[in-house]
């Protein structure tokens, strides 16, 4: 039988590098001596140690050249969330993973590490420091999720230890940091055009917002913790600040300390959703003709008005995971990176 040759444990491969997370995950891995090969429809940026490959993930052959000498795979690509777009969704997140895993077997990559979502179990009510045992959502809240939830199954469902093929699941919630394209910007331009001055519902729902450096930490340990005798084969884990937060504080604090004011204005939950659900509604029938992108969705107005924030004590076990910065500090060094985005700037 012919041996196979195990490839360099400290060679890995980033899908999704060129992305926030991405890029963020590819940075720190340098730093501990991983030699990195970033896989991405686009290169953002360029690193010494990284070498960048430019494809999509749905070419299994375009993906071989880059997994060539890996022994772990970091797979954090994805379309944004607010591209709404069911096909795209399917084909990337669906049909994609499925050929990351089977170009993972080819290659004889020994561990597979999935960025997931803990919004996997999310239907737009509260939820209260949730384990990851929670069932999946069966109503998930859109296109997004809903193929998120297969993305998980399907990676987890993949962990073989006969094959030497492990696989495991991070589950981050609101991810925020430096270079961060989707919480901050949105939150400044609604500010800069006059939509935040209300709180939707009372203002004391909880939710988990995570700064990338511990989401980060939280997927490098998981890599290499991950072992044929270890926990963590086929797990998903929650990874937060551990700290959840007032979603109306957390964004108060953001806005107040880029200049502008914290919103004040109360308006009942159940009214703006019904608003933001026509709108949405609206924008969908008439989307053959024009594109509109409301900034109140009815999934960013659920996640504004309801508790969502999950227990990270599976990965505190399995792993020794604790975040590394606290929220008060992560919320001073991510306004210190957006001097462009300051009132008046
Ligand atoms: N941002 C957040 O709050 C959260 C994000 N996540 C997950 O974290 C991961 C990373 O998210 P972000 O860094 O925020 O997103 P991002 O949009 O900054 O990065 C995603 C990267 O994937 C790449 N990509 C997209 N389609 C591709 C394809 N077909 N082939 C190759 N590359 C492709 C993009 O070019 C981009 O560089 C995603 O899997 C997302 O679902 C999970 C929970 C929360
Ligand atoms: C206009 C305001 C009411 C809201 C502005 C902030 C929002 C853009 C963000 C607040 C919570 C964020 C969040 C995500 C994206 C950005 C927010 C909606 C995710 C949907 C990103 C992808 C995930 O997997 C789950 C995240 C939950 C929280």
């Amino acid at each position: 039988m012919a041996t196979r040759i195990r490839p360099s444990n400290k060679r890995c491969a980033v899908i999704g590098g060129s992305g926030f997370l991405g890029r963020h995950l590819v940075e720190r891995l340098v730093d501990r001596g991983y030699a990195v090969a970033v896989f991405d429809i686009r290169q953002s940026y360029e690193l010494p140690g990284v070498t960048f490959y430019q494809g999509d993930l749905c070419d299994k052959h375009a993906l071989l050249v880059a997994l060539k000498d890996v022994s772990i795979v970091f797979h954090c690509a994805s379309p944004a969330p607010a591209s709404d777009d069911r096909a795209l969704f399917q084909r990337v997140n669906i049909d994609g993973t499925r050929t990351v895993i089977q170009a993972c077997h080819e290659a004889g990559v020994q561990k597979l590490v999935l960025t997931s979502s803990a919004s996997v179990v999310f239907e737009g009510t509260d939820i209260k420091n949730a384990k990851e045992d929670l069932p999946y959502a069966k109503r998930p809240i859109d296109y997004y999720t809903e193929t998120k939830i297969q993305q998980e199954k399907m990676v987890l469902e993949a962990c073989s230890k006969e094959n030497d093929f492990l696989t495991v699941a991070i589950r981050p919630h609101g991810i925020f940091g430096p270079r961060d394209p989707q919480l901050v910007p949105i939150l400044v331009d609604a500010a800069r055009r006059g939509k935040m001055k209300f709180i939707i519902g009372d203002g004391c729902n909880l939710v988990d917002f995570t700064y990338v450096e511990n989401v980060v930490h939280g997927h490098i340990l998981a890599a290499e913790r991950l072992k044929t005798d270890s926990p963590l084969c086929a797990q998903a884990y929650h990874i937060t600040n551990d700290e959840p937060v007032r979603f109306w504080d957390f964004m108060s604090q953001i806005l107040v300390g880029l200049g502008y004011s914290a919103p004040r204005y109360h308006l009942p939950y159940m009214l703006v959703y019904g608003i933001a659900l026509l709108l949405w509604l609206m924008a969908f029938i008439m989307r053959p003709l024009v594109q509109i992108k409301p900034t109140f969705t009815p999934m960013r107005v659920a996640l504004a008005g309801t508790h969502h924030y999950y227990s990270c004590a599976r990965a505190k076990q399995d792993m020794g995971y604790q975040p590394v910065v606290p929220l008060k500090e992560a919320i001073a060094r991510t306004v210190e990176s957006y001097p462009h985005l300051r009132k008046g700037a």
